[in-house]
């Protein structure tokens, strides 16, 4: 068994952060950890609340997990200001962690700041050279650069931007943009574009977090990055395809479908 962490948010109604994170990492054959840098309190409507942790019940967190379990992989997603991005990245360098997922979290899709506008300078310098892949979505990829993205050829543009910030790879995703889920990544030499028809669905609550995971956990089971973008573009689409409404907003995706279909539970 592979293990993989996720360093992100916890969100109440289960759907993004922390909670996709686990369900993807298990829906992938992976064990999941956890350390959990904020409480928010959001449903399928928006996010009403956040609560940062201090920096020293982090710094435990990840201590306690790299001190007695060998990390295969681990994923960040929400972390929302700049005590909290340089105390990880002093802990990962600490354990020299290895196949580091960063997903640069900003603003929810109900337009909630889930990283404080000033730590956006803190992401890059501390966190971005520690990682093997970065995945901004295209309004992130926007506020790193400081420029508008409104076309594939942008999307290439801002990936061999952000690469010189210090990945090693680096994934911009167009699931902003109108048209084919198209999203381009960028190894430091060569691109590769993996294209997926849009699907039709307002229930989209979490892709990004899903996305990102299920590339930890491609990367704990031994893939290189090109096999991890395509393990992870195949996981997201099924995960997209099978998405629900609960509540009242925008519904969660589906990480169990298949397994769901061979026990009955669904049609
Ligand atoms: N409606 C959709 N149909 C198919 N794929 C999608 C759709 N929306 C997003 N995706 C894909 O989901 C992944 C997450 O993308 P995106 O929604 O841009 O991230 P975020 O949740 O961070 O905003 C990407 O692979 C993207 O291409
Ligand atoms: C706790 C927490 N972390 C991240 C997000 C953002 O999730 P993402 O997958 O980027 O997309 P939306 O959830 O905004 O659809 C979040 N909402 N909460």
């Amino acid at each position: 068994m592979k293990n993989v962490l996720t360093i992100a948010g916890s969100d109440s109604c289960g759907g993004a952060g922390i909670q996709a994170d686990i369900k993807t990492f298990s829906a992938l054959g992976t064990y999941g950890m956890s350390v959990i840098t904020a409480i928010t309190a959001q449903n399928t409507m928006g996010v009403f609340k956040v609560t940062e942790l201090e920096e020293e019940i982090v710094a435990a967190q990840i201590n306690c997990i790299y001190e007695d379990i060998k990390v295969d992989a681990v994923k960040i997603g929400m972390v929302s200001n700049s005590i909290i991005i340089k105390t990880i990245a002093q802990c990962l360098r600490k354990h020299a962690a290895k196949n580091i997922v960063i997903d640069p979290v900003m603003v929810s899709k109900s337009k909630y700041k889930l990283l404080r506008p000033e730590a956006c300078e803190a992401l890059v310098s501390f966190l971005f050279p520690l990682a093997q892949v970065v995945t901004p979505n295209i309004p992130e990829a926007e506020v790193i650069l400081g420029k508008r993205i409104q076309n594939v050829e942008h999307m290439q543009e801002a990936a061999v931007a952000i690469h010189k910030m210090g990945p090693a790879n680096v994934i911009v995703k167009g699931g902003h943009l109108p048209g084919d889920a198209v999203d381009v990544l960028f190894d430091g030499q060569k691109f590769t574009l993996l294209s997926d028809v849009r699907i039709a669905t307002k229930n989209t609550h979490g892709t990004g977090c899903t996305f990102s995971s299920a590339i930890a956990a491609s990367l704990a089971k031994g893939f290189n990055i090109r096999e991890a973008f395509g393990a992870a573009k195949e996981y997201i689409h099924g995960a997209i395809e099978n998405s629900f409404s609960i509540g009242q907003g925008v519904g969660p995706t589906h990480h169990f479908y298949s397994l769901y279909k061979r026990a009955g539970l669904v049609d």
